[in-house]
């Protein structure tokens, strides 16, 4: 099943489209990776599905139903919840405090919002454990995981992800990745922008190629890694050695 779908999308910033005719499907419980070269037009694919950007044409819709041009709160509370490329936390505030602005839509059904709260402290361990530090405290990698479970109190069915690896160290790199492969287990559809292309299609099922504001490839996460252009491009001409699809967790 089809949980977001993107039809013909053009966008941009008032200087001329960016987005040039968008095609891009997202089916149920996948992990799609959107790569491409600076300035193609990923982070504006992200901005635009979440309301953040209207598109002056083309379709977009979340479960058949048209979402394009409506209101970030609007496409919040459809389910589609997007993760900011970085610094999205409230640094003075607890981690606690931070996980519980997440669920700000929901906090006057207090039962609701409690069995949220557990239900995030079960997938995201480092919620309870870092509980009452100020976020400010975390490490990158421990603050992106914050990042991602805040979004996680509205139950999303699609979390979009903008460079989740940015800016961190390999360790943290493999536990962000094996967060979102965890996510993806339990139900979530995800997509994502990396510019970490071993990474992102290491970790997704499918891939996205972009390059001046459209789609040019789109097929299997391996197909798109194997590719012998996008191996040559982004993974130093050579192709991932076989057995090595999913990230290392942990
Ligand atoms: N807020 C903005 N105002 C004006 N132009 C913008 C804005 N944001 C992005 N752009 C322009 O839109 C184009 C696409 O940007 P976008 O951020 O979507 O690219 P990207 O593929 O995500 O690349 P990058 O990895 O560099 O972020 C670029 O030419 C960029 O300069």
């Amino acid at each position: 099943m089809t949980v977001l779908s993107m039809k013909g999308v053009v966008a941009g910033y008032g200087g001329g489209a960016v987005l040039q005719g968008v095609d891009l499907d997202c089916a149920e419980r996948t992990v799609t990776c959107i790569v491409g070269p600076n300035g193609a037009g990923k982070s504006t694919v992200l901005r635009v599905i979440s309301g953040l950007l209207r598109p002056s044409a083309g379709e977009i819709s979340m479960d058949g139903e048209a979402i394009g041009g409506r209101a970030p709160d609007e496409v919040l509370r459809r389910g589609i919840a997007q993760v900011p490329q970085s610094h999205a936390l409230f640094p003075a505030m607890s981690v606690h405090e931070n996980i519980l602005m997440g669920g700000y839509l929901i906090r006057k059904d207090r039962r609701l919002l409690r069995e949220r709260l557990d239900m995030v402290r079960d997938r995201v361990p480092i919620v309870a454990e870092r509980a009452g530090d100020s976020a400010g405290n975390l490490s990158g990698g421990q603050r992106r995981m914050v990042e991602i479970a805040r979004c996680l109190m509205l139950d999303p069915r699609l979390i979009l992800l903008d460079e989740p690896s940015l800016g961190l160290d390999p360790r943290s790199l493999a536990g962000v990745a094996a967060l979102i492969q965890e996510l993806n287990r339990a139900g979530t559809t995800v997509l994502l922008v990396e510019q970490n292309v071993r990474l992102g299609l290491g970790l997704a099922t499918h891939g996205v190629v972009m390059e001046g504001g459209r789609v040019r490839l789109s097929d299997t996460a391996e197909k798109v890694r194997d590719h012998p252009e996008i191996a040559s491009l982004y993974l130093g001409g050579t192709t991932a050695p076989s057995g090595s699809t999913r990230a290392p967790a942990g």
